[in-house]
């Protein structure tokens, strides 16, 4: 029951419930990674399998392809699909101009390729994912595992040319070994603390030699479905502001998804 929840998993459920209320039979629609995404993935695998809903799906990551899966969605590749309707996917960091920072599952890379092949991006997170500036959460960068040293070394140079408050960078490590993507990339987090230009900084990283993708969403997200622990939910649009406040019908919600996990 979601009464069981912890309010931050309740949060995260609200807006992945909310969200998936916006996806419309036959659409095409790419699924995000991670917790919140997870929840969003259960949700429409219950529309799909109890109300019939028809849709086309581009996961993000292995994870998620392998829960839509198993929750019976109808999985393509993005270029199956070509170009899709929508994307919901989860944030670290979402600021007032819906500028994001994502990848703290390290599936950063894809899911930029598939918010950027869709005609909407919807963000769904819990409340503590508003920030007023970008960059308390650490950055991921995946890089090339080829020279990556050298890919580290020539960031922090330019962290320091570019004058950001924090510039710490640590290679992403899975227990005793480096963490790879699903690309076969490593990832570096770049502990930033507070991000004095998020545009220039996501250009200027791509430049990098060995640079694969940096986590900064800058112009990609339309909508952000904000979740709260007592069930109410917000929906923020980038041109109409807030369209939707304290809607409070799913602070009770049906028997679902107790054994989620991500
Ligand atoms: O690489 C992972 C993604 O960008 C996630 O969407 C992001 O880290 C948010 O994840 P969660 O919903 O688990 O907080």
């Amino acid at each position: 029951m979601t009464g069981e929840l912890s309010p931050i998993d309740k949060a995260k459920f609200v807006a992945a419930k909310r969200a998936a209320e916006m996806v419309e039979d036959g659409m095409r629609v790419g699924l995000g990674t991670g917790s919140t995404a997870a929840w969003l993935v259960r949700c429409l695998g219950e529309m799909v399998s109890r109300d019939g809903l028809k849709i086309t799906a581009v996961p993000t990551s292995s994870r998620t392809a392998a829960l839509a899966r198993d929750v019976g969605i109808n999985v393509v590749s993005l270029d199956e699909a070509k170009w899709l309707d929508m994307t919901i996917d989860g944030a670290d960091e979402f600021d007032a101009d819906l500028n994001l920072i994502k990848g703290g599952g390290g599936a950063h890379l894809q899911e930029k390729i598939v918010a950027t092949a869709s005609d909407q991006m919807v963000v769904i997170a819990d409340a503590s994912k508003s920030v007023e500036r970008l960059g308390a959460f650490p950055l991921p960068v995946e890089v090339l595992p080829f020279g990556w040293q050298s890919s580290q070394a020539l960031i922090e140079e330019t962290l320091v040319s570019m004058d950001v408050m924090g510039r710490t960078t640590t290679l992403r490590m899975n227990g005793d070994a480096p963490f790879v993507t699903d690309e076969g990339n490593y990832i570096l987090d770049l502990h930033l603390k507070r991000i004095g230009n998020a545009r220039q900084l996501a250009l200027v990283l791509n430049q990098i030699p060995g640079v694969i993708e940096n986590g900064l969403f800058i112009d990609i997200c339309d909508t952000v479905v904000i979740g709260y622990g007592d069930g109410r939910v917000e929906v923020r649009d980038i041109n109409e502001g807030t369209v939707e406040k304290d809607r409070l019908d799913f602070a009770e919600t049906d028997n679902l998804f107790t054994d989620l996990t991500d």
